[in-house]
């Protein structure tokens, strides 16, 4: 589908598929259509061209309240009525979205802010409004969650948290659709990447796909006894790139698909060698590499 704007594809000629119970990252520079993207998927704009389906309906078709109310939403700025408590707050919005009052408690609970149920959400932390956020989020029991950079400004240990809450709900079957741009926590918590550019997708897989389709260099890390770097440096294959790093260090980058041979080479050769390290390609790094122009979807 495409969704323009002022003359501007915000999404350009997208096509995705999001199986039920997988959880999507999605990730893309400021203005690459991320944000369009969900609220395509929310039914809250409509495409210009090509059509999408969410639990097997058009999201934005009128008088479709069933739909709206399986998919969940934490926007990337929720504004609340600062003079309202928590507990109010989330009454509130579970009456628009038809919830029972008497589940709200357990919402709280579920994201920590029992305790403080009851403050203004004018005295909230950052990370108390962003776990409030997905209270509401969680109204209806929703079976498509839409998360939009749902860590920003949270402490490590916060977001460690919010990702156990992810986890949780991913392991109860709920579709989670989430938006970041930190990649580094994203390696860890989901399984299927999909990488915008102006609009386009341009790449989408686990991250083993990714790194296969990048086919980026690997690079390892080697520790010899004390002042054997330079003997091991001589033993190194040919076609591998060996940087010594100090007297027993060395850095070698070689293609990822002849990691396994030199390898084994180095085990047979080698017997100064103490420790290996292998460095994959990271989720930055693949980001990187298919954010340059020129990269083929
Ligand atoms: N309501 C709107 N009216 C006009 N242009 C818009 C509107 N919403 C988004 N855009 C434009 O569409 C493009 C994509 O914006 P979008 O917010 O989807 O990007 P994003 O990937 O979510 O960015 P960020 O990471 O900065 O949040 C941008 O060029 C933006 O200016």
């Amino acid at each position: 589908m495409t969704k323009t704007y002022d003359g501007q594809n915000a999404v350009d000629d997208l096509s995705l598929d999001v199986l039920a119970g997988e959880s999507v990252a999605l990730l893309g520079h400021n203005g690459a259509g991320k944000t369009t993207l969900i609220k395509l998927i929310l039914g809250l704009v409509r495409p210009d061209k090509g059509n999408i389906r969410i639990l097997g309906r058009e999201p934005s078709s009128p008088g479709d309240d069933k739909t709206r109310c399986q998919l969940g939403y934490l926007p990337e700025n929720i504004a609340f009525y600062n003079g309202m408590s928590g507990a109010e707050t989330l009454a509130f919005f579970a009456r628009l979205k038809r919830h029972p009052l008497s589940d709200c408690a357990r919402i709280l609970a579920r994201v920590g802010l029992s305790d403080a149920a009851h403050k203004r959400v004018s005295h909230y932390s950052k990370g108390m409004r962003q776990r409030l956020g997905l209270a509401q989020a969680l109204l209806g029991n929703p079976r498509v969650l839409m998360l939009d950079e749902p860590t920003t400004g949270l402490d490590p240990e916060l977001r460690t948290a919010f990702y156990d809450i992810v986890r949780e709900l991913e392991e109860d079957g709920v579709t989670i659709i989430l938006s970041s741009h930190a990649l580094t926590e994203l390696e860890a918590h989901t399984r299927k990447i999909v990488i915008m550019r102006k609009g386009c997708l341009i790449a989408s897989g686990t991250i083993d796909d990714l790194r296969r389709r990048a086919n980026l260099p690997v690079h390892i890390r080697l520790i010899t006894r004390p002042g054997m770097g330079a003997a091991c440096a001589e033993k190194i294959p040919e076609g591998v790139t060996c940087e010594r790093i100090n007297d027993h260090g060395l850095d070698l980058t070689l293609p990822s698909e002849r990691k396994i041979d030199v390898l084994r080479h180095l085990s047979t050769t080698v017997p100064e060698l103490d420790d290996v390290d292998i460095k994959l390609p990271s989720l930055n790094d693949l980001y990187m590499h298919f954010q340059k122009e020129g990269v083929a979807p």
